[in-house]
């Protein structure tokens, strides 16, 4: 039987863990907090980030990494990603020898500008065959009610890809596999972005309009990143590409978006991050993902002006009024 440990007891930790356990996957939860994996452990719920949902029986949990690694197959990661580094090295040590390390977060790192692939490869000193990735269009507020979904996991190793396949698909879970690691982590941390820059408009009250030229040019922002940096450009218009950037900029439940609708409205960002209960990761990524795009010369647009208005106090008409005052030009090469 496949064994797998996901390292995060928040909301997508523990509906990934919910995922592999029902996939049939012996699964256990590493949490940081006693009383977390203990309701887990003994009631079957977690009271603070999934309030109500029943967890399968045979999903494990416990504070001990060493417990929890034991015999692993797939060490699954989902803390926020600008913890990752700190918390991995803390538990690799008890790396089982050959367990595969899978990332479920959608981050880039802030001063480094790495993907948290490259922060595994070199924080757990595994070559990249061990390291997948899972990202799409997986909101947890409909995920945790078992509606159909789909995601991508990605793999420079096939054989790796369809191991973990196995391991997460369910009737109502479409796991699909990708080679495009690059492309498929680009995808979920930069339409954090993107969502930001979404709900900051439809907070001041703009329309579809406006909401489907961001998506859009977000996209190929997304693209021009991805090119500069060796993905294959068709991972773009798949689940972990346009699919994500759509569930995000469109969804009520998505913590990015909702956090620009509040700084559109007017909250300042204080009142903003005190509303937020959830990791938002675009808020800190917006930076790293503009360094990154500035060391490889790729224009960003809206994600200079999402760093804007969230860190350097530029107002959300100021951030507007700049976007389109930007020289016209032909749509095809949009830079
Ligand atoms: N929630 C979703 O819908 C969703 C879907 C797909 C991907 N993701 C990605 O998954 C990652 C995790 O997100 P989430 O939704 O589970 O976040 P969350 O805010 O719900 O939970 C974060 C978890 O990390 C823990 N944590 C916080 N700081 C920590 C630290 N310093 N060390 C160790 N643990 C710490 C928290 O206690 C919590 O258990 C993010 O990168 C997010 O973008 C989330
Ligand atoms: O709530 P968000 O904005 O972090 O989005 C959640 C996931 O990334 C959707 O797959």
């Amino acid at each position: 039987m496949t064994k797998a440990v996901v390292f995060g007891t928040g909301s997508w930790g523990t509906t990934f863990a919910m995922i592999l356990a029902e996939a049939g996957t012996s699964t256990t939860l590493w949490g940081r907090r006693a009383e977390v994996v203990e309701a887990i452990a003994r009631r079957h719920e977690n009271p603070e980030y999934l309030p109500g949902v029943a967890l399968p029986p045979s999903l494990r949990a416990t504070t001990d990494p060493a417990e929890a690694m034991e015999g692993a197959d797939f060490v699954v990661l989902a803390v926020p990603s600008q913890t990752l580094r700190g918390n991995l090295a803390a538990w690799r040590p008890h790396l089982p020898d050959h367990a595969v390390l899978v990332s479920l977060m959608k981050g880039i790192e802030l001063r480094t500008s790495k993907r948290m692939s490259e922060v595994i490869c070199e924080v757990a000193g595994v070559p990249e065959e061990r390291v997948a990735v899972v990202s799409g269009p997986n909101l947890v507020g409909e995920l945790i009610r078992r509606e159909p979904a789909a995601t991508v996991v990605a793999s420079v190793d096939e054989k790796v890809t369809a191991r973990l396949q196995e391991a997460c698909h369910l009737p109502w879970f479409r796991a699909y596999t990708n080679a495009d690691v690059v492309g498929v982590e680009l995808g979920g941390a930069v339409k954090n972005v993107i969502a930001l820059a979404v709900g900051v408009a439809a907070g001041m009250g703009l329309g579809d309009n406006v909401r489907a030229t961001l998506m859009t040019r977000g996209l190929a922002e997304i693209s021009r990143l991805g090119a500069a940096l060796g993905a294959d450009p068709h991972t773009f218009a798949g689940l972990a590409g346009m699919g994500d950037l759509v569930a995000s900029c469109t969804s009520p439940l998505s913590r990015n978006r909702t956090f620009g609708e509040n700084l559109g409205r007017g909250m300042t960002l204080a009142e903003t991050i005190a509303a937020t209960r959830q990791t938002a990761e675009g808020v800190k990524s917006c930076e790293s993902v503009l360094d990154l795009a500035r060391k490889h010369d790729v224009e960003m647009p809206i994600t200079e002006v999402v760093v804007g208005v969230v860190h350097d106090g530029m107002t959300p008409r100021e951030a507007a009024m700049l976007l389109l005052s930007r020289t016209p030009k032909p749509e095809r090469y949009g830079v």
